[in-house]
């Protein structure tokens, strides 16, 4: 490719060229790109009349239509991958290139413009391949060839690696918005997104399903008395007798305040009833350690158990186990209450 030709695409940048690759004393197989280039004839040759450009530290290389690949010779560049390409999650990420790296390869070989934007950290002397010159050195360059392969093999792994820790990190986070911070059990934005699928799973398949709400019983009184801090841990070992007493198809969920409620898919009223038995039972044995050298009281729940009924909502599902578990309390608390269903 003509000379000039170079010059028109980079006139656009914050680039100025300093001399020329034949000129300026580097060699090729100091370059990743390039390595064991050192004499392949056909490499210096084409390389000989490539600018080397200096780009002052601060300065961004302006984005050109044309794809080219840059490679550091000397200084630093801040790569910020871009946001609107769809690859990325919304926030770039910003890579460092060292001397001997390159960047803008993908782009070289896809035909697309660079659209990362590009920085030096330092006064930084870079030496600026065109993509029809890239392409040539792939033609005539075994070992070019193979070094490019090797390159973006590296960054589909890096890229790889990546995605799978935003994907863990995702998934955490999704996790932190469905529980409770306090107690691990589900939260209330979780149930008003799942209970109305439970029930219309239930309503559509005929299969029951159950629902206990818990109260934890003169909760106050033991706040009043031990500290709130102690009040957590008690709500804490609460939940965990909740949910190690559970199936794995059934959920604990944090209703708000002291009270809790727990799920139960395919579960009819009498199976319910021995269930919530149950979490009674070893709520009022739990023992509750603020301090491991002193217990706290034990701490004792009631428990209201309603079924869904047919063309019954949600709301009224839980409605009729609030009215369940308000009469626990008023029969004395630690008990279990089952709705009426005569009235
Ligand atoms: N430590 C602690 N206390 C809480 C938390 N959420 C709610 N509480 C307390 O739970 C207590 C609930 O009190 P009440 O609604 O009067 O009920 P109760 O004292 O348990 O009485 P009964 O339900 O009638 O047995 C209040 O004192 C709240 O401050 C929490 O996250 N941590």
């Amino acid at each position: 490719m003509p000379a000039s030709t170079h010059r028109c695409a980079i006139e656009r940048t914050t680039l100025k060229q300093i001399s020329t690759f034949g000129s300026a004393g580097y060699q090729p197989g100091d370059l990743q790109l390039l390595r064991d280039a050192n004499d392949d004839a056909a490499v210096a040759r084409l390389l000989a009349n490539c600018p080397v450009m200096r780009l002052e530290a601060g300065k961004a290389v302006v984005e050109s239509n044309q794809a080219q690949l840059y490679i550091v010779l000397r200084g630093v560049l801040a790569v910020e991958t871009d946001s609107n390409t769809g690859m990325a999650d919304g926030n770039g990420s910003v890579s460092k290139v060292l001397p001997g790296e390159s960047v803008g390869e993908q782009s070289v070989l896809d035909e697309e413009a660079n659209l990362s934007r590009i920085t030096a950290l330092e006064d930084s002397d870079i030496l600026v391949i065109e993509a029809d010159l890239v392409w040539k050195l792939i033609d005539q360059s075994n070992v070019v060839a193979r070094n490019l392969l090797r390159l973006l093999s590296f960054r589909i792994r890096a890229a790889n690696a990546q995605l799978r820790t935003r994907q863990k990190l995702g998934e955490f986070y999704r996790r932190l918005s469905m529980n409770d911070g306090l107690t691990g059990l589900y939260n209330r934005a979780w149930l008003n997104d799942l209970l109305p699928r439970l029930a219309a799973t239930a309503h559509s398949s005929g299969a029951p399903l159950a629902l206990i709400m818990i109260d934890l019983d003169h909760f106050k009184r033991f706040n009043d008395t031990h500290g709130h801090l102690a009040g957590d841990q008690a709500l804490r070992t609460a939940a965990q007798v909740l949910s190690g007493a559970l199936r794995p198809s059934d959920f604990a969920v944090r209703y708000g305040g002291e009270e809790m409620m727990v799920l139960l898919p395919d579960t009819n009223g009498k199976l319910a009833v021995a269930v919530a038995e149950r979490l009674c039972e070893r709520m009022q044995q739990a023992v509750v350690f603020a301090d491991m050298r002193q217990p706290l009281p034990h701490v004792t729940a009631s428990f209201g158990v309603a079924t869904l009924q047919p063309q019954q909502s949600e709301q009224d599902l839980i409605a009729r186990a609030d009215a369940a578990l308000y009469r626990a309390k008023e029969l004395g608390r630690n008990r279990v209450v089952q709705e009426d269903l005569t009235g």
